[in-house]
């Protein structure tokens, strides 16, 4: 499939043009404290003409065919390119986490840490995150280190994603 830029898209998002459209895959999970996992993901980048994407990720519990059988988690946010490549990222989980996150645009790379992860007082106690994104032979790669239950930043998740 071809992908074309949208006529309307904000000229601000262009950095980021190459995320649009919905991502479906597959990725796995671990830390320290709980048992190695593997989830379904389906991610949405979508626009509206102004100058950030909208990104909502759900993710699933697949069978052997790759039939959604369950939801894991879900997230979503905004993502808005600022001036020489930067980027920040505002993402909610419905686990009781808001985050603000700001990094870099390296072409099809970007790389993005957590300024603040605000936490409800029932939500785990995640106090960092760092991501990476990219578009290798067109494919969407996403890794998730995190710091968490006392635990110091490392690998939580990674995932990869065609389009759809
Ligand atoms: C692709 C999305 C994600 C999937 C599929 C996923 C899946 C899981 C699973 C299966 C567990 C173990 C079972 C459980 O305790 O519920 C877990 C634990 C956990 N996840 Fe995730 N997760 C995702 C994203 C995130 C994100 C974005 C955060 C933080 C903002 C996060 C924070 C945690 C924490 C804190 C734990 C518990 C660790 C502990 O209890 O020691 N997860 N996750």
């Amino acid at each position: 499939m071809v992908f074309e830029i949208p006529q309307d898209l904000h000229p601000d998002v262009m950095p980021l043009a190459w995320l649009l459209g919905r991502w479906e895959g597959r990725g796995h999970g671990d830390y320290p404290t709980i048992e190695k996992f593997e989830f379904g993901q389906q991610i949405d980048f979508t626009h509206n003409g102004k100058p950030y994407l909208h990104y909502v990720s759900q993710t699933f519990v697949v069978g052997e065919d790759g039939t959604k059988e369950r939801p894991l988690a879900v997230e979503t946010g905004f993502w808005r390119p600022q001036p020489d490549n930067k980027i920040e990222v505002i993402l909610a989980h419905p686990t009781g986490f808001a985050e603000i996150w700001y990094g870099d645009i390296d072409g099809a790379k970007i790389e993005l840490q957590t300024d603040v992860v605000a936490r409800t007082v029932t939500a785990k106690e995640v106090t960092a995150g760092h991501r990476l994104y990219g578009l290798v032979n067109g494919e969407l790669l996403w890794a998730y280190d995190m710091a968490a239950e006392g635990q110091s930043l490392q690998p939580h998740l990674w995932a990869t994603l065609i389009r759809s």
